[in-house]
């Protein structure tokens, strides 16, 4: 098939798992394989081709394309910018079973599970997760490698930072901004602006932790 892209996916944890059945389900892609420095030989069907190590050789054989499967945002983050550095293309794991609108906008090498909505205007940052059933309103803007965890609800108009993570489950009311590399808790309900690099909890939601 002409168009088909060679994808190697890095990490082999059970984030990397979804992501595998998702661009399974891709035409446009073949598995080579994932990376790992955990032991075995196979995940999810596909083969263990070694740690991270064994990129630039996959380069020079022809795979052009990767995604980061890891689910710490700043790792992941990190690891998506080393590897568009070394050249490769990094794929979107978008599953068929999502729905994103037209006027929406997609970065590089975000994974979006089955059952997440992405609606009007909205804008999802490079290496972003948006997991299973979340649902992203109008004109949100979700920050480069932020993390939305299944069963998340945000409204109209709400801004999250990069490197963020909303806990499964959590709800924000619209217009809020959340800062970047903070975490809210699964279960929280977004009332009020969260400011940078905290941990904040709680039907309203209130920081707990400052990490600056
Ligand atoms: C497909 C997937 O698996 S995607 C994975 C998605 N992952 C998540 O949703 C994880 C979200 N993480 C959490 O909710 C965590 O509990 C965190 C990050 C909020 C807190 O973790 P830590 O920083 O380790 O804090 P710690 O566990 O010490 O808790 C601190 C206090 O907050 C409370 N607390 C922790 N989490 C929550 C929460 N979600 N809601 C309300 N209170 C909470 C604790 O009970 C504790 O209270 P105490 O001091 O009165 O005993």
């Amino acid at each position: 098939m002409t168009g088909v892209r060679k994808v190697v996916v890095i990490g082999a944890g059970g984030h990397a798992k979804v992501v595998i059945d998702i661009l399974k389900s891709d035409p446009t892609v073949c598995l080579a394989g994932c990376t790992t420095k955990a032991p075995g030989s196979e995940v999810s069907g596909i083969p263990i081709l070694g740690d991270d190590s064994v990129l630039p050789r996959l380069y020079k054989e022809g795979v052009r394309h990767a995604f980061v499967a890891i689910g710490d945002n700043w790792l992941r983050e990190k690891l998506c910018r080393q590897t568009a550095e070394a050249g490769f293309e990094l794929v979107n794991a978008i599953s068929p079973r999502a729905f994103i609108a037209e006027s929406a906008t997609l970065g590089s090498g975000i994974a979006v599970m089955a059952g997440a909505v992405i609606h009007a205007e909205a804008h999802i940052g490079d290496y972003a997760v948006i997991n299973t059933n979340a649902s992203v309103d109008h004109e949100c803007r979700i920050g480069t490698a932020c993390h939305i965890a299944p069963g998340s609800t945000l409204s109209g108009n709400v801004t999250v930072g990069t490197g963020t993570l909303l806990g499964t489950g959590t709800k924000v009311i619209d217009g809020i901004r959340i800062g970047e590399w903070s975490v809210v808790g699964a279960g929280a309900t977004v009332v009020r602006d969260i400011p940078d690099d905290c941990t904040a909890v709680g039907v309203p939601a209130r920081v707990i932790k400052r990490r600056r």
